[in-house]
């Protein structure tokens, strides 16, 4: 029997401000799915909160890199050593965003542990670094280069946190739920980064596509794998609640159906949850269907 633990995340440092003299409200995403009964819900054990530090991008401009770098690393640090906490007593951290950029924290945390993938469901891959700028623009939201740093791309501070650079190697990393024609796929597939798109998904089906993807996800090559869920893979008509909504994402059934092959295999080691944002949804609607997406994947 698998021992859940719920653990929260609310950091928003890797974004953007919403809007001049604002900060990002996916800070709020734990308190949200925490309001639709997911503790009781996921029979998980109470994980608390890890605290991230204040929003304050100082007089960070572009061509400075990432902002909020110090932070960042030290907000992975931390994250990581309670994450790593979890995984070496057994338990199954379920993780609460926050922005992408949480991702960072579970990546460090299995790279102590030893060699270990991801399966990332996500709208974009999250690949922008200093290599690819031309197509991405310059760096500066990690929550838009998780990926590439956990890969070993980019800045060190970030991406060498202990000198375990690489975190993730890019034959363990499977991608789902990139839209068709996102203009990363061809460097992400020259990578040897496995990427299943929102068309490939529905031409093979969630379920075939989700075990196919695991093949090479269990030793002796990796222990496990994470899973990371950004809401924006769900389409927008859904899943408003945003950032950067982009069309032709996934439907909730297709999303239920991937979700539920994952982290039900016995080798899924944790999961987290980024990105929905309370601020962009008034009635609630979109935090109660990804609440019912989490919840109802686990069987
Ligand atoms: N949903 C996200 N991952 N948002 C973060 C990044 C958003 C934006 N496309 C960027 O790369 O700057």
């Amino acid at each position: 029997m698998r021992s859940l633990v719920l653990l929260d995340a609310p950091s928003n440092l890797g974004l953007r401000p919403p809007a001049p003299g604002t900060v990002p409200g996916v800070y709020k995403l734990a308190g949200a799915l925490r309001d639709q009964g997911l503790l009781a819900r996921l029979g998980a054990r109470e994980g608390g909160v890890v605290v991230p530090p204040r929003y304050d991008r100082g007089d960070w401009k572009e061509g400075d890199g990432v902002f909020h770098a110090d932070a960042l690393a030290a907000y992975t640090v931390t994250l990581a050593d309670r994450i790593e906490r979890h995984l070496r007593a057994g338990e199954f951290p379920v993780v609460l965003g926050g922005d992408c950029s949480i991702q960072l924290g579970a990546s460090l945390a299995m790279r102590r542990l030893g060699r270990y993938g991801l399966a990332a469901i996500d709208g974009s891959a999250d690949f922008r670094h200093p290599g690819n700028e031309d197509v991405n623009g310059p760096v500066g939201a990690a929550g838009g280069e998780e990926l590439a740093l956990a890969t070993g791309r980019g800045q060190a501070a970030l991406a060498d946190l202990e000198g375990r650079s690489p975190y993730l190697r890019d034959e363990d990393v499977r991608l789902f739920g990139v839209r068709d024609g996102d203009a990363d796929l061809a460097e992400l597939r020259a990578a040897g980064i496995r990427v299943a798109t929102v068309g490939e998904i529905r031409e093979r089906g969630a379920g075939p596509a989700a075990r196919t993807a695991l093949d090479g996800l269990r030793p002796p090559a990796a222990a496990g794998f994470w899973v990371h869920l950004d809401a924006d893979v769900l389409d927008p008509s859904v899943m408003p609640a945003v950032d950067s909504p982009d069309p032709g994402g996934l439907l909730p059934d297709e999303l239920a159906e991937l979700l539920g092959v994952l982290v039900n295999s016995p080798r899924c080691v944790g999961v987290n949850v980024t990105i929905y944002d309370p601020d962009l949804d008034p009635d609630g609607r979109a935090g109660a269907l990804l609440a019912d997406l989490v919840a109802g994947a686990f069987r």
